[in-house]
């Protein structure tokens, strides 16, 4: 991504977050001194993508207790808790989130004996280094996934997988940027991702910026696109992989899946371990978020619809393992049977 546009900054005791709201249009950084900020953000989608929430909400957790009690452990704990538990109601789906907050309860609970304001220090340092391992995370999926590309290919994408839902990079994105690095000829179609248009406002913006070619299509052009050959693979980010395989993401990506099996064009995923859900059995353990009708019928301001029409948005699908080629790890490529093959990648750690 252009240098210029940082997702997530650690910046004077306080974290900035780029306002992914107000893009293309305008580009704002915000200042974050507290968990209930930090909760909104999350909540309003200021900051979002699965890795970059989890990241977020380390931050906002050292936030929460920064000021906390210095009594007693014990009473540090609650507090900390408290808010843990409330920065996860902000968002269901991406699991990332629940990682990032149960990593940090964990480094507090094994960091117990120390004095408490020395355990705050801790966890500040604790929330950098989940922010500074997503960047190593990013890289790593990047190279693993351009051994399954070639120069010169057609790749499809949904949602914004990228730069901006990450720290540096993006998953689905990676494999992009460093093609790009080699000086290879890659042609990338985004789908605009209705309601929220991440493709158009978010992925369109910092691959463009970043000098790759892309082309913005809307969802129901996936279709003619790949009937035309100019798909030879399709890759998206998730929210979160259940233990069977099956990949939750961004509305709209069972279809896209459903099209690739279609065509015979390969399907696949990046993921970051922190995004697999080994408690989650099937996608059907995954909780699937529900939005504010106003994304789908108002928009820019303006209704596209009635105002009291009946509106159901679902905010992300599960594409069964089924129509997944291969689930891209910074440990390595997964491909079926991905219950036993997941287990495997989990157990060399
Ligand atoms: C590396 S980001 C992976 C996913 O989080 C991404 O594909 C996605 O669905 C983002 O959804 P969003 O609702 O914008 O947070």
């Amino acid at each position: 991504m252009p240098g210029e546009l940082i997702t997530i900054e650690w910046k004077n005791n306080a974290l900035v977050l780029l306002d992914q709201t107000l893009l293309p249009n305008q580009i704002v950084y915000e200042e974050f001194r507290t968990a209930e900020g930090v909760w909104d953000a999350i909540r309003v989608m200021k900051v979002r993508g699965a890795p970059a929430i989890g990241v977020a909400a380390a931050y906002g957790l050292y936030l929460g207790i920064k000021e906390a009690s210095e009594d007693s452990y014990e009473q540090f704990y609650q507090e900390l808790k408290k808010v843990s538990e409330h920065l996860g109601t902000s968002r269901p789906t991406a699991v990332n989130l629940f990682w990032a907050l149960e990593r940090m309860e964990r480094t507090a609970e094994q960091n117990k004996q120390l004095p408490i304001h020395q355990l705050k220090n801790i966890l500040l340092e604790e929330a950098i280094l989940i922010h500074k391992e997503d960047e190593e995370i990013n890289r790593k999926i990047g190279e693993h996934a351009l051994s399954l590309f070639k120069n010169g290919m057609g790749i499809l994408t949904h949602c914004n997988a990228g730069a901006l839902a990450t720290t540096k990079y993006g998953t689905a994105t990676a494999p992009m940027y460093l093609a790009h690095e080699k000086g290879w000829d890659i042609k990338v179609y985004t789908d605009e991702t209705r309601p929220r248009m991440q493709g158009s406002m978010l992925t369109a913006l910092e691959l463009q910026a970043a000098g790759i070619d892309v082309t913005v299509i809307t969802d129901n052009m996936a279709a003619v696109v790949m009937s035309q050959g100019k798909v030879d693979a399709v890759i998206v980010g998730t929210d979160r992989v259940a233990a069977n395989g099956d990949v939750c993401n961004k509305i709209g990506t069972l279809g896209v899946s459903i099209l690739a099996r279609n065509y015979g064009i390969p399907f696949y995923v990046a993921a970051p371990t922190p995004t697999i859900d080994m408690k989650a059995a099937t996608g059907d353990d995954i909780p699937i978020e529900e939005r504010e009708p106003s994304e789908v019928i108002n928009r820019f301001g303006q209704f596209t619809a009635p105002e009291t029409i009946k509106v159901y948005n679902p905010s992300f699908d599960v594409t069964p393992n089924e129509y997944v080629t291969a689930i891209i790890t910074e440990k390595g490529i997964v491909r079926a049977p991905y219950k036993e093959n997941l287990k495997k990648l989990f157990k060399t750690e």
